[in-house]
């Protein structure tokens, strides 16, 4: 990215828990303003590199550096975190006793009443917590403990913050309010964050960037498009998304491609597939028609329920979209 500060970097880090390697040789640039999702399965290290990030555990090599100048170690300070970093763990580690205006009061406890007072407004708003103000926290529902936690990081204007599995354990609504939330704080706010999930739709939706992690190791960084339609392999392709496999008889390649890519014909001697309706299954905004033939099955979709079990169909796609497996 020209000319764009960088926030926070992470140079060749590296991590183990005893003798078990977690983390190895990550290196991440984080350019001011920029959303970095880390996606990864689960037990692939994102909580571990997050942490690392937020200065609340040292790796065993490497460095991180913020606006340039590198930070010494964790266990070198009288307390962990940074200012400027704002981490919000998965537990969110509010006060339980106190209100959602007080928890997020406490952050600006020093300022002048008059700021005070109007910043606190201010995230209530953003983050959709104004009914529930003046509610304990220990009585608030996940979604609502998200959005307070989040005010309650954000209330000093941190240069960074960082989000373990935002969306996590919330209910459609309780998702919907949080990204609405997200929005109007980027909007608001030139913030810089790393968020980590499980969730492809999540990481694609969110991320200006992508960095996939898979055994500790950052396979693929790239925008949610690049990762989405140009995944480095086929894992990377099946973490984002569905994929067929097709598996090129001449070539002998295994090679996939995803269902949406797939388009019925009404022409036997233009497809490319044929095979018999297996399952039909109703998505929402998209019906998914699961087919088969001798040599395997395939995935494609229909935006009308057109066809029924049984049915013979002909497909067909460009080879444009054709990914080698490996490549
Ligand atoms: N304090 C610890 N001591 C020993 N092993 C740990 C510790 N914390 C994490 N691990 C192990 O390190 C690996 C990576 O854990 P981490 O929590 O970073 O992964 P993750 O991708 O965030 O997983 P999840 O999505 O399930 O939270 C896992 O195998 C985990 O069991």
């Amino acid at each position: 990215m020209k000319n764009t500060k960088i926030m926070l970097q992470a140079s060749s880090i590296s991590k183990s828990y005893g003798s078990v390697p977690v983390l190895s040789d990550i290196s991440i640039d984080l350019p001011a303003g920029e959303w970095l999702g880390i996606l990864g399965e689960s037990g692939s290290g994102k909580s571990t590199l997050l942490k690392i990030l937020g200065r609340f555990l040292d790796a065993d090599t490497g460095s991180i550096s913020f606006k340039g100048n590198e930070l010494p170690p964790v266990s070198s300070e009288l307390m962990r975190g940074y200012d400027a970093i704002k981490l919000i763990h998965q537990e969110f580690e509010l006060f339980p006793n106190q209100t959602v205006e007080e928890n997020i009061s406490y952050s600006l406890r020093f300022y002048d009443p008059a700021y005070k007072k109007e910043r606190v407004e201010d995230l209530l708003e953003i983050t959709a917590l104004g009914s529930v103000r003046n509610q304990k926290a220990k009585l608030l529902s996940g979604g609502e403990k998200q959005r307070t936690a989040i005010a309650k990081s954000l209330a000093e204007q941190p240069d960074v913050l960082l989000l373990d599995e935002p969306f996590a354990h919330l209910d459609n609504h309780n998702r919907r309010v949080l990204a609405d939330a997200i929005e109007g704080l980027r909007k608001q706010q030139k913030m810089s964050c790393v968020f980590v999930t499980h969730e492809s739709a999540d990481a694609l939706a969110w991320s200006d960037r992508i960095a996939v992690l898979k055994d500790g190791e950052i396979i693929q960084i790239g925008t949610p498009q690049e990762v989405y339609n140009k995944p480095v392999n086929s894992y990377v392709a099946e973490l984002t998304g569905d994929i067929n496999w097709l598996n090129d008889q001449e070539s002998g390649k295994k090679t996939f491609i995803r269902p949406e890519k797939i388009k019925r014909t009404k022409h036997p001697e233009k497809s490319k597939w044929s095979g018999k309706v297996q399952a039909i299954r109703f998505h929402g905004n998209h019906w998914e028609v699961r087919c088969a033939n001798k040599q395997g099955d395939l995935a494609f979709y229909r935006n009308r329920r057109d066809l029924e079990i049984g049915d013979e169909v002909f497909l067909t796609y460009s080879s444009r979209d054709v990914m080698v497996a490996g490549e």
